[in-house]
């Protein structure tokens, strides 16, 4: 039966982080499985963006340890990517050698081939400053799929598009997460959207993971299921079980 199950690409133990005298990540326990999409919600400042940067070996742990494919991380590791709100990309540069950033060898059609898979064959000769918001989020995630990372990590990527471009672009991280079988770990303040896409959802808070809430639902996510309201308004609910408001939301239907 365990040589069924599928293997641990990420591990998190016993992670503490403190910027000064403010300890923002207390304990954080966490095992992520091979291909496993995981969001991570919490309130605004509870430290997902920490948790996410120390993942991504952009900062470094006050202490413990994070794993990855059983291997101490310790700076930054070429198999995970990161992927950011304000896509980052370099505006003196065309959107072909955004992609290509960093590629080797025949990178063009690498980054050719990419930008046909996030629906933007035809732009590679466009500035980034030619692009509407979702556009350059599309070419954001071709920057980061173009090196196939085992390790995809999404902070809040989608949070400045309005939310039709989110919804799209819901239907093109599920398409490509099912294609080409990365790990995807979202931050995301929108429960909805969690929903959308993870296998679980994860709350953060005290600095703690405060709850592990498995999604099941079939992949890929239609917001038509019979059950995906439900679940959201279960996830919420769990989350705002004291009564607060913390900066979470979930759509409107
Ligand atoms: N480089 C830093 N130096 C000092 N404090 C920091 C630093 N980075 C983050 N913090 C603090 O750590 C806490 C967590 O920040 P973080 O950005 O991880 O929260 P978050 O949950 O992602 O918030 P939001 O949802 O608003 O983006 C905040 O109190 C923040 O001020």
């Amino acid at each position: 039966m365990a040589s069924k199950e599928k293997e641990i690409v990420l591990e998190v133990d016993d992670l503490q982080k403190s910027f000064g005298s403010h300890q923002v990540l207390r304990k954080i326990d966490l095992k992520v499985k091979k291909g496993e999409f995981v969001a991570i919600v919490g309130r605004s400042g509870c430290g997902k963006s920490t948790l996410l940067r120390l993942l991504a070996g952009l900062e470094k742990a006050s202490s413990g340890t994070i794993f990855i494919n059983g291997k101490p991380l310790s700076g930054k590791n070429p198999s995970v990517k990161i992927m950011f709100q304000d896509g980052r990309l370099l505006p003196w540069k065309k959107i072909l050698q955004n992609v290509g950033l960093g590629l080797q060898g025949d990178w063009k059609e690498c980054a050719n081939q990419m930008l046909k898979q996030v629906g933007l064959d035809g732009r590679a000769n466009d500035w980034p400053s030619e692009l509407s918001g979702g556009q350059k989020q599309r070419v954001a995630l071709a920057r980061a799929l173009v090196h196939e990372p085992e390790i995809l990590l999404l902070d809040e990527p989608l949070g400045a598009l309005d939310a039709l471009t989110r919804i799209e672009m819901h239907q093109l991280i599920q398409s490509l997460w099912l294609e080409k079988n990365f790990t995807a770990i979202l931050v995301t303040h929108d429960v909805e959207e969690a929903v959308a896409l993870a296998d679980r959802v994860i709350l953060i808070e005290n600095g703690e993971i405060a709850m592990n809430y498995p999604v099941k639902l079939p992949h890929p996510r239609k917001r038509d299921h019979a059950l995906f309201s439900s679940t959201v308004n279960h996830i919420l609910n769990r989350i705002l079980g004291d009564g607060g408001h913390h900066g979470l939301r979930a759509a409107k239907n």
